[in-house]
């Protein structure tokens, strides 16, 4: 293959006439434009050629194809690659040349099939595919469109519903749903494939098997006004539920003129929509996130040190709470073998208890067998002493966040554990070099930060020190891979990436309500943006408790630029803590639904003066825009000194760690690509205004001031001289 070429399609024509033509692009067969340019040519030989009969398409090693190879629309977005005609590859090659020949296609589906791949599949006139196989349209998840006939042909295979919920969820379908939807016709083992989709070519040449062309199919789709009806009801759904993104209403618009005005209409209507939701910013964010989240492990100087991950057969947990119990969930869900030490029986009961509980909620909502439920409960042991310890491969620490129960729980560790273990603390705030003060064993003591409740939330903060080895750090990436989490490696600091980037957001929320600024409406702009919920409800949920231990973490370590407001601990002497006491920012009702509380006022004004601030009457009259300025430009400001402090080795890093540690709305990118949209200068300007007004709170960092007083990207790499990892 040209190193400058993306993939390649091979034809062989065997004696039976039948042409194979194999899509290579490692690792996933994406549909380059070189391979699809490949393929096209492939087929006018192939149906030039009187020795080939009918034509099977496949994909090597295993995987069909993985879609469209999403850097191509990276390309097209930074215009380094020019867009072909509207609608060149899904009418032209994909439709007129492929679907409509005189000579019949199949696909041999193994792996997967998904986005583009599974589109050109079904332009194929039949599809076979082995049993693991899992078919799907993902695209919007990536702010794109099905775009190679996908909103044309889905829903003549499978039917209206069907396909909506296939494409609006994203969520792939296995190969024997898939078989009973009509969307595959034959299910056989990985061996059988190719001969049976080639026989299944000889049969429709020779009429034996039906030749269908999707996209002239009708019988699935229901009459016109049900149809109308049923696009109704998902145009309001998807408005409810992504109301900042416009590429799922333009998805169901082409859809909708395929139904009504036929599928060619429909074909050229997705055509345009296609290539107009390429230039729009969600969908530069999302792609954006897609090559983010796949580069985290992706560490310089880590892993690309040819070190191979060592098996971890056993892992210790010490401290069944909150967290200890949830990353025992995450890891015996994952099949690992699992010790939880605790204090004394009851403390034990109670978190193996915590461990049942949530695996009974996925027993209950039938996402879990009984088997299943009893037979992973199995890999958990509990304990109450390091003697089962002397043989795991890793330990993670999760007691109470107290430095010298750590430090000597670190130094017993150090006896009992094998000298390979790695020895893991879930610390959120602690410095883990003060942790293993005690040890010599500081180049395998690691931070592994998961998020409450550790067995749900997706990110995976891995802490490094300046001793912690690489091949600790690739051994816990593995592990990160294997119990389903985004890892991000940063270093070790207070708070590391994602509590540094969350306190100056909720201290700016509070300093905003202090100046006069409603509350209720800060939260609903800050939801309306994207947010799961606003600060003041999340404070709510996470507790009082939780808020003032680690606002108390940023003040020791951050003084100079912590706004430190008395609101929370006013509420908290009268005992309301947040939702857990029913009332904190706002009141909660039997159902736990949240109202505003009138009497928030009181706590406010107190507040108000014992910080010695004033109303201000431009901070009370706020725009939405202004609010998520003033609550997230402090956010960014923070996200600027854990980049140049080299916290975090890339600004991806904190897109991501953002995005699934935060709630960041992945389509606007994550804090760093959303700030460059914006542009440093801008957020440089604000911030300095700010400051001057209101304190060194809002103070640019002497990173956010260079880069901004140059308009200079702030994700553009730091200089390795100054990065700490
Ligand atoms: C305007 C005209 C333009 C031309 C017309 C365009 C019309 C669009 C047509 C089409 O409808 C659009 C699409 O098909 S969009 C793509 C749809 N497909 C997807 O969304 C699948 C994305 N991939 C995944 O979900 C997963 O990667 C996977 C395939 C399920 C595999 O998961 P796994 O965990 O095994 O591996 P990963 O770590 O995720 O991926 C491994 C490496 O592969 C890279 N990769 C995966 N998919 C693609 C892809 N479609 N294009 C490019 N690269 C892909 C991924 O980035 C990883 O790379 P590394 O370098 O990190 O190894
Ligand atoms: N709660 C969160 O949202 C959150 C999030 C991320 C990280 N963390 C960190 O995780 C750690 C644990 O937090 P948590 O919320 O689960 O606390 P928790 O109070 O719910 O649980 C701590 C458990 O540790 C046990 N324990 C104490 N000493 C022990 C010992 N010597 N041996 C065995 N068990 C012992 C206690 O009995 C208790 O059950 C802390 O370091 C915290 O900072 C917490």
């Amino acid at each position: 293959m040209d190193s400058r070429t993306k993939g390649k399609t091979v034809m062989e024509v065997g004696g039976d006439g039948v042409a194979v033509i194999t899509l290579i692009n490692p690792p996933v067969n994406s549909l380059s434009f070189d391979v699809l340019y490949n393929l096209k040519s492939n087929y006018e030989e192939a149906l030039s050629r009187n020795d080939v009969k009918a034509i099977v398409i496949t994909g090597a090693k295993g995987k069909f194809s993985g879609g469209f190879d999403i850097s191509g629309f990276g390309e097209i977005q930074k215009g380094t690659r020019k867009e072909p005609k509207v609608g060149y590859i899904s009418i032209d090659i994909i439709t007129d040349l492929l679907e409509a020949a005189r000579k019949p296609s199949v696909a041999a589906i193994d792996g997967l099939a998904l986005g583009g791949g599974l589109e050109l599949s079904m332009a194929c006139h039949a599809r076979i595919s082995t049993p693991g196989a899992q078919l799907g349209l993902p695209e919007l998840q990536l702010g794109v469109i099905p775009g190679f006939g996908g909103t044309q042909r889905l829903p003549r295979l499978v039917g209206l519903t069907k396909a909506l919920e296939m494409i609006l969820t994203s969520k792939p379908v296995r190969a024997e749903e898939g078989h009973s939807l009509g969307l595959i016709d034959a299910v056989v083992p990985s061996a059988e494939l190719l001969t049976t989709a080639r026989r299944w070519a000889l049969d429709i040449v020779e009429r034996r098997k039906p030749w269908i062309s999707s996209l002239l199919k009708t019988d699935k789709l229901p009459p016109l006004g049900e149809a109308r009806e049923i696009l109704k009801f998902a145009r309001g759904q998807t408005r409810k539920q992504a109301p900042n993104m416009k590429h799922p209403l333009m998805c169901l618009d082409a859809l909708e003129t395929g139904i009504v005005s036929g599928p060619r209409v429909g074909l050229e209507k997705e055509a345009e929509v296609g290539s107009q939701v390429i230039s729009l910013d969600t969908t530069k964010g999302l792609i954006h996130v897609f090559f983010s989240q796949r580069g985290t492990v992706k560490v310089p100087g880590v892993t690309d040190r040819g070190l191979m991950p060592r098996k971890i057969k056993k892992v210790a947990i010490i401290g069944g709470g909150l967290m200890g119990s949830g990353i025992a969930t995450a890891l015996i869900l994952s099949s690992y073998p699992v010790i939880l030490k605790e204090v004394n029986e009851k403390f034990l009961e109670a978190g193996i208890g915590r461990v049942k509980a949530n695996l009974q909620s996925r027993v209950r909502k039938g996402s879990m067998s009984k088997e299943k439920f009893e037979k992973t409960m199995s890999l958990l042991k509990g304990s109450l002493d390091y003697e089962s310890f002397r043989d795991v491969d890793m330990v993670i620490e999760a007691v109470i966040e107290n430095i010298s129960l750590k430090q000597q729980i670190f130094a017993d560790l150090e006896k009992y554990c094998p000298q390979h273990c790695i020895l893991a603390s879930n610390t959120s705030t602690i410095d883990l070099n003060k942790i293993g003060e005690r040890t010599k064993s500081q180049d395998r003591i690691v931070g592994a930060h998961f998020f409450s409740p550790a067995h749900v939330m997706p990110l995976l903060e891995i802490v490094r020190t300046n001793h912690t080895s690489a091949q600790v750090i690739v051994d816990l990436l593995d592990v990160g891979k294997k119990i389903k989490k985004t890892p991000v490696v940063v270093g070790n600091c207070t708070g590391f990436a994602v509590n540094r980037m969350f306190f100056p957001y909720t201290q700016a929320a509070m300093f905003l309500v202090e100046r006069g600024a409603d509350p209720y409406l800060i939260d609903s702009a800050v939801s309306k943006f994207g947010m799961p919920m606003g600060p003041f409800r999340l404070c709510d949920l996470v507790g009082f408790g939780v808020a003032i231990a680690t606002a108390t973490q940023f003040i020791e370590n951050f003084p100079e630029r912590t706004y430190k407001s008395m609101i929370i601990p006013l509420m908290q002497e009268d005992k309301r803590a947040g939702e857990a006491t029913r009332k904190g920012f706002y009141l909660y009702d039997d159902k736990r639904k949240a109202k505003p509380d009138p009497e928030l006022k009181k706590y406010i004004e107190k507040a108000r003066s014992i910080s010695g601030g004033n109303v201000d009457p431009k901070l009370v009259k706020l725009s939405e825009k202004e609010i998520i300025e003033m609550t997230f430009f402090p956010v960014v400001n923070e996200a600027c000194r854990v980049f140049a402090e080299g916290i975090a080795v890339k600004a991806a890093d904190l897109d991501i760690a953002a995005i699934m540690g935060m709630g960041f709305p992945p389509y606007r990118g994550g804090i760093m690509f959303w700030a460059d949209s914006i542009g440093s200068k801008y957020i440089y300007s604000r911030l300095d205004e700010w400051s001057k007004t209101y304190g060194d709170f809002f103070k640019p960092c002497a990173f956010l001031a260079e880069r901004g007083s140059k308009g200079a990207p702030l994700s553009a790499p730091v200089e390795q001289a100054r990065s700490r990892l």
